[in-house]
């Protein structure tokens, strides 16, 4: 069994005890209650046609399978203000607990804290879950190709859109891009770690990058240490960067986004 398989057990698990307590009607329900989704694609630069600058979605992540404890998050809300005053373009709320140590009620502490769109990042394998990130405010689910089939992909990307929301569609290999293009995807991530190892190769992105198509919105995700791999990410075609533990595990995480955003405005202006 891989890691991912493994975390997904616990995905099922969890969400088994949420729907107890929360029925899909009642989800429904507050769903329907809830403010429209903000635009995500246009947040991320998706409409327009000259992409000059590197947007950046930051990630409020406790804990991770690879590394354990990542930092004491105290306050979740304050540091999503942190996130949205250095320019995040979207702010990401890992929600799930066992080995993130997230949960919706960070999603909703941030929700409330924030203007910006929000991704509620999580392993999407049901419906449920949809109508769950949309009822807490949501306005971006990930989607992840390795977990998903591509009957579930075209079900779950047609939900979401239906409910006003985008998907930010992850990929790792050079068949999951193909497969994520053929679902229509408009936002597509490369997460250069393996979810079935967890092993990090930032050369992943560069080699994937050039197999999406134009018009899509390129996001590489995960193992940002500082500018310089930033720099090397928009070099290599991303149009914005998913960063969790650099930001976290920094006392000046608003700084640390506005250096991030400057390296990679400069990478792609060598790059254009
Ligand atoms: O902390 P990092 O290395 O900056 O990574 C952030 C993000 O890419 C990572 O949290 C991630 C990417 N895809 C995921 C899927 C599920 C959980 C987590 C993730």
């Amino acid at each position: 069994m891989t890691v991912l398989d493994d975390i997904i057990v616990g995905v099922k698990e969890e969400m088994e005890t949420r729907s107890r307590l929360v029925s899909l009607a009642e989800l429904k329900d507050r769903a329907a209650g809830a403010a429209p989704a903000h635009d995500a694609w246009a947040a991320l630069g998706g409409p327009s046609s000259v992409r000059n600058d590197l947007k950046v979605i930051a990630e409020i992540k406790r804990r991770s399978p690879s590394k354990g404890d990542l930092a004491p998050i105290a306050d979740p809300a304050s540091l999503a203000v942190q996130y949205a005053d250095g320019g995040a373009s979207v702010i990401s709320v890992l929600t799930e607990q066992r080995r993130f140590g997230g949960s919706l009620a960070d999603l909703d502490a941030v929700r409330a804290a924030v203007d910006v769109p929000l991704l509620r990042k999580d392993f999407t394998v049901d419906e449920y879950q949809i109508w769950e990130a949309r009822a807490h405010g949501a306005d971006l689910i990930l989607l992840i190709v390795a977990a998903l089939s591509d009957a579930e992909l075209a079900e779950y990307s047609a939900l979401s859109h239906e409910l006003g929301m985008n998907v930010l569609v992850e990929t790792h290999t050079e068949e999951e891009i193909e497969r994520a293009v053929a679902a229509q995807a408009k936002i597509i991530g490369i997460n250069v770690r393996n979810l079935k190892t967890l092993d990090v190769d930032r050369s992943v992105f560069g080699s994937l990058a050039g197999l999406i198509p134009a018009g899509a919105v390129i996001v590489a995700e995960s193992g940002v240490r500082g500018a310089d791999d930033v720099s090397h990410y928009a070099a290599g075609g991303a149009n914005a960067i998913l960063v969790g533990e650099a930001l976290v595990s920094d006392s000046t995480p608003r700084e640390r986004i506005t250096e991030f955003k400057a390296a990679g405005a400069a990478a792609i202006a060598v790059r254009n």
